[in-house]
């Protein structure tokens, strides 16, 4: 039963518990207690291979029950197979070393056998895990869909904390993203291997939390013990924790209930309203009450659904969350229609172009000459025609006389300009000009403004400099161009996901390749910082639309140490004045969603320390016929330079 179901989209709770030989039993008894899923050890745990296998040595006897027990997609859908946790692959004493080698490798062919989708790996004892890391990495080569979970404690930990023994340990605090950051690294981040966090009472800092959210994590488990209690005695959270599970929540990310109760609370008398006069018993008409730990889960189902609902635009864009795409090359391709309808829709977008060309009329044309000066300006780049009706209204806005003349290289957009205009009754005020901006020149220093949208997620991606360079001529000697700047951002990004996207290509192309993605499962490790600028009309005479810039990203200290699997890019462009639009996050224009960031990402990711600043060299390279950019990483370690001579990426002239 879900914890409730939003928009389409539901949320799921598991429960762990201590092995049974009558699994169908123990299913059927969480199930109807209103959980989802059942976290049971796969093998008794008393098990040990070299005590079990028989006189000769060989054979191994039944250490489970059998598969029939439950249907297949039970045992799909209910059950996640917890890996036996004596297991120390890393132990100093062979036996124990081998026995848990082979229990490993048993347990897991038997829940590929029974195709459970994922299995929870016990946590890796300390800081020297290699042996372990190795047998799972064998595993992960010949692996069905299965995931594994590598079950990491949330909190830095005393490394006699974590599980018990320390003979392999050398003492001081561990930071148990380190033994993860060690484990999958050894793994190649190989994508089936993921995180079950172990969340317990007390929380690391938020930066320190925050690195989590671009890692694979795919299940939470909740300590009982991790649970406050309320005024009646019942289980609630910290708002810290609340805060946390919502972010699960946000990030699919399955809850798992891990421990005894707690609280003393009967479940026939839990009250239906015993949460801010709001809670209702999460599927109390559904399930049968008794369940021990269903306090616990109502609570979980309550912080479920009293969320805000996701708003509109957000809903829509949820199938593009991490997904990859090659960014537009408007210049060297035609857009089609659908690309045209989608700008078209952002309202937000050309209410600030309006705004602008308001703020710019008022400003260049005094009140008393408004019947008399017409402003000639130029949109160039007009597509189908969204910023020649914004600038024509705000030209009835604001009383003043304009005249247009949209230009553009697009002959089919051209069509729709041309239908417009007629609908529209515009033929006396805008002209049409089809052409490439950079190759017209009927009109010489007639323009007083040039009005574009040439911008790309990263600002000068789509070639807007080389393009209102070319249009630069016809501008009279004062003339003034919306927008007037604009400049691209970057900030280094922990994104386990996008970079596992990129690696399954398996081509370096890719790797070298910036992509437009809705950024979601991704970790921003460091606030953004300003990379190339470019203002217009640009009146230099040794101007160059090369650029380059050094970068050093300080990682707040409480972070930890994290991985940095690339850079986001982000722009944001000045209008006129203080007018401007942009994606980058800290000043983002609200409710506008025709960008999404743009990602650069690392052949290999580099891991960084709060103490070593992370420094990066970004390049926008320029030849006759294509701009590139190529990046690389010189501190704490190198990296490769990405993009040489743009052999992977580049956009045409
Ligand atoms: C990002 S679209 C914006 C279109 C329109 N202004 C809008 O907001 O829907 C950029 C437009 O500029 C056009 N374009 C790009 N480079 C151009 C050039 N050098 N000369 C003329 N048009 C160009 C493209 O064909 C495309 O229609």
């Amino acid at each position: 039963m879900p914890l409730g179901q939003k928009t389409g989209d539901s949320r799921y709770c598991g429960v762990e518990t201590q092995f049974e030989d009558d699994i169908a039993k123990l299913l059927a008894s969480n199930i109807n207690g209103c959980f989802d899923f059942i976290l049971p050890p796969l093998m008794d745990p008393t098990y040990r291979p070299s005590l079990a296998s028989n006189e000769n040595g060989a054979g191994v006897p039944p250490f489970s029950g059998s598969d029939l027990v439950l249907s297949p997609s039970q045992w799909s859908s209910h059950v996640v197979g917890k890996i036996s946790s004596w297991i120390d692959l890393d132990s100093e004493d062979q036996v124990l070393r081998m026995d848990s080698e082979i229990t490993l490798k048993q347990e897991i062919a038997w829940a590929s056998h029974l195709s459970l989708q994922a299995c929870l790996l016990p946590p890796p004892r300390g800081t020297s895990c290699a042996n372990y890391a190795r047998c799972v990495n064998q595993i992960l080569q010949g692996l069905n869909k299965m995931q594994l979970w590598l079950r990491v404690p949330l909190e830095k930990s005393d490394n006699d904390a974590m599980e018990g023994d320390t003979n392999h340990l050398s003492g001081g605090p561990v930071d148990s993203w380190d033994c993860w950051n060690s484990f999958r690294v050894l793994c190649e981040h190989h994508s089936q291997l993921s995180i079950a966090l172990d969340v317990l009472s007390s929380l690391p800092s938020g930066n320190s939390l925050g690195r989590w959210f671009g890692e694979p994590v795919k299940s939470a488990i909740i300590h009982t013990n991790a649970f406050l209690t309320n005024a009646k005695g019942y289980p609630c959270l910290s708002k810290r924790h609340q805060k946390l599970l919502v972010e699960f929540f946000n990030h699919s990310i399955q809850i798992v209930i891990s421990g005894g109760p707690v609280h003393n609370t009967s479940t026939e008398n839990v009250p239906t309203n015993y949460i801010d006069g709001k809670f209702l018993k999460a599927c109390s008409i559904f399930c049968i009450d008794g369940h021990p730990l269903r306090s616990y889960l109502d609570y979980i189902g309550h912080l479920y659904q009293r969320m805000d609902p996701l708003p509109e635009q957000e809903r829509f864009e949820l199938s593009y969350r991490d997904f990859l795409q090659s960014p537009l090359q408007p210049l060297m391709d035609n857009l089609e229609a659908q690309t045209y309808e989608t700008f078209e829709k952002d309202v937000v977008k050309y209410s600030q172009y309006q705004r602008a060309v308001s703020k710019a009329l008022m400003d260049r044309v005094p009140d008393e000459d408004a019947c008399t000066t017409t402003t000639v300006l130029m949109v160039v780049g007009a597509g189908r025609g969204p910023l020649v009706r914004a600038s024509l209204q705000a030209a009835e806005e604001t009383g003043r006389k304009l005249k247009v003349y949209a230009v553009e290289k697009n002959p089919n957009a051209v069509v729709t300009l041309h239908s417009l205009v007629k609908l529209e009754g515009w033929e006396n005020t805008v002209t049409i000009v089809s052409s490439d901006m950079r190759c017209w020149d009927a009109l010489r220093k007639l323009i007083y403004w040039y009005v574009s949208e040439l911008l790309g997620s990263f600002g000068d991606n789509e070639l807007s400099p080389e393009c209102l360079d070319g249009a630069q001529r016809f501008l009279k000697d004062n003339g003034i161009s919306i927008p007037s700047s604009y400049t691209s951002f970057l900030q280094p990004v922990t994104a386990s996901k996008l970079y596992n996207d990129v690696k399954s290509h398996n081509d370096l192309v890719q790797f070298e390749t910036a992509y437009v993605v809705k950024l979601h499962s991704v970790a921003k490790l460091s606030p953004s910082q300003p990379v190339f600028t470019f203002s217009h009309p640009e009146h230099s005479t040794k101007k160059s639309n090369q650029r380059y810039k050094k970068l050093r990203f300080e990682i707040p200290s409480d972070t930890g140490s994290a991985m940095v699997h690339g850079f986001a890019g982000y722009f944001d462009a000045t209008l006129y004045k203080d007018v401007h639009l942009g994606i980058e996050p800290s000043i983002a224009t609200p409710n506008m969603f025709s960008w999404f960031a743009i990602f650069f990402p690392l052949r290999t990711p580099i891991c960084v320390r709060p103490d070593s600043p992370l420094e990066v060299h970004f390049w926008r390279c320029c030849s006759s016929t294509k701009v590139w950019y190529e990046w690389c990483v010189t501190s704490p370690s190198s990296s490769a330079i990405h993009n040489c001579n743009g052999r992977s990426y580049w956009v045409g002239l």
